[in-house]
């Protein structure tokens, strides 16, 4: 039998309005992104750190050799990304100060190593993800013989953290992979000294997709009594440090589990579709 439905009553005008400001909000947010991939292009939270922490539109405009003429336009850029939480603004749009934000995209920001996080914002708002994000309504439509592509995968024929992507285009491969080493640098540490007590008493771990164990090494570092074990392909294995501080695996996350008490997956992305649509 159809399942009964609820005739959805007319909006009253209060809601209406309210709708209409929130469907220009949803429209429109994709903007902080890219005024945030802008602000890193133009060096904005490296130019506040150097001028002290911080400065108005107009010392910006100044060390960053930009148009005069821009003056009021860069003014619009901070504010929305000041709104957005990224700087703060004590004197309402007159200062412009570093916040934790904008503090991670200071170029040689250094917390447990290199922690700046510019090449996240770079990958994440590239066109890439862009133009594929773009495509999402015709990516639905489409049918496909086997497993479905991702539709970053499906547009560029390539899939990030793979060689294909190295192949389409060696810049992007080479910034995915900053990305990924960047937080790695943060990352691992924070949560180490935020999080101590997860790791208590643990004797064995397999960090599954574990790279080149960067992050493995960080924990056997800070709890020695932890025996690890890093499961990754063999092409990254092959090229894994051998300093017999972890155990490295060579195989697949679907074929094969090395057994430890705990797993830890960090950052892992090529779930095939077959699988992704049980998890
Ligand atoms: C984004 S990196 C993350 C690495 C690490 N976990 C980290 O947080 O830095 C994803 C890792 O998954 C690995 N990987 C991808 N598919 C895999 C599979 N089927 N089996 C094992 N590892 C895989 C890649 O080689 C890569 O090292």
């Amino acid at each position: 039998m159809a399942a009964q439905t609820e005739k959805m009553a007319v909006p009253t005008d209060a809601e209406l309005l309210k709708a209409q400001a929130d469907l220009w909000r949803h429209t429109l947010c994709y903007l902080t992104p890219m005024a945030l991939r802008c602000a890193v292009e133009l060096g904005i939270p490296t130019a506040i750190h150097g001028l002290g922490g911080t400065a108005s539109p107009t010392d910006l405009i100044a060390a960053l050799s930009l148009p005069p003429s821009k003056l009021s336009l860069l003014g619009r850029l901070l504010y929305q990304l000041a709104t957005a939480g990224v700087f703060d603004t004590p004197d309402a749009g007159t200062t412009y100060r570093l916040n934790p934000i904008s503090y991670l995209l200071v170029d040689g920001v250094h917390i447990d190593g290199d922690a700046c996080q510019t090449a996240i914002v770079r990958v994440a708002s590239s066109r890439y993800y862009v133009e594929a994000a773009f495509g999402l309504a015709d990516w639905f439509r489409k049918d496909f013989d086997g497993p479905v592509p991702s539709p970053f995968e499906d547009l560029h024929g390539a899939t990030i953290f793979d060689d294909s992507m190295a192949l389409l285009d060696p810049e992007m491969d080479k910034l995915v992979h900053e990305a990924k080493a960047s937080h790695n640098h943060m990352g691992i540490g924070l949560v180490l000294r935020q999080c101590h007590d997860l790791f208590q008493g643990l004797e064995s771990l397999t960090d599954l997709c574990g790279g080149d164990g960067t992050t493995a090494r960080a924990i056997v570092r800070a709890y020695p009594q932890i025996k690890c074990t890093v499961l990754d392909l063999p092409k990254v294995i092959d090229k894994a440090p051998t300093e017999g501080v972890v155990k490295y695996v060579a195989g697949d996350i679907f074929h094969v589990v090395p057994p430890a008490q705990a797993v830890l997956l960090k950052v892992f992305m090529n779930v095939p579709s077959s699988i992704s649509s049980h998890m």
